[in-house]
């Protein structure tokens, strides 16, 4: 019966597609999903737990879950896996010390059972501060490359402008269609 209802509802394209956004603490996460929701820039302060919104692009809802990301928190991520199609990875591109925590966060997450359909978007967030690292330097420090098992975009964005996002919104859209 669920199943006839989600081929309905995916026929009419309003089938929930979820979303986990995650990523080191101060990297971005929240600004992002209220500008994906309100097109605006919220004050944040660090997220306990997690936040959740649907966000509505033409006809494709996204169920988009905010995972907090201070190092006590990121046990509790892989509560938030299952039926996962798409991961939003945040990184601060200002970080540069931070990235191979962030490295390590990731392959933990790419070898867990729950998460391995799911499709990867990652925002080299704050694009808008001088020197900051570029979408291509986090990709090779990250080693995206050797990720073959699934697909995967890296999309440079500002959070504070909104720069980025509909690009990156954009791809996930597009993975949804071919699925
Ligand atoms: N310059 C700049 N600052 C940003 C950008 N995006 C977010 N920030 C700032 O970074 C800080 C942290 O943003 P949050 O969205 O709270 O970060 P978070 O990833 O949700 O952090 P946790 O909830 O602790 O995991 C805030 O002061 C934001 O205003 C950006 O693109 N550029
Ligand atoms: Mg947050």
């Amino acid at each position: 019966m669920g199943n006839i209802l989600t081929r309905i509802m995916s026929i009419f394209g309003n089938q929930e597609h979820k979303v986990i956004i995650v990523g080191l603490d101060n990297a971005g996460k929240t600004t992002i999903l209220y500008q994906f929701l309100m097109n605006e820039v919220v004050h944040t302060a660090p997220t306990i737990g997690s936040n959740v919104e649907e966000i509505i692009s033409r006809n494709t809802h996204f169920l988009m879950w905010d995972i907090g990301g201070q190092e006590t928190l990121r046990a509790t991520w892989n509560s938030y896996y299952s039926n996962t199609e798409f991961v939003i990875l945040v990184i601060d591109s200002t970080d540069r010390e931070r990235l191979p925590e962030t490295r390590e966060e990731l392959y933990k997450m790419l070898s867990h059972e729950e998460l391995k359909e799911a499709a990867i978007l990652i925002f080299a967030n704050k694009q808008d501060v001088k020197d900051s690292m570029t979408a291509s330097e986090i990709s090779t420090c990250l080693a995206l490359g050797a990720i073959r098992d699934r697909a995967w975009h890296i999309q440079g964005c500002c959070a504070l402008t909104g720069e980025g996002l509909p690009a990156g919104l954009d791809w996930l859209k597009s993975r949804v269609t071919a699925n």
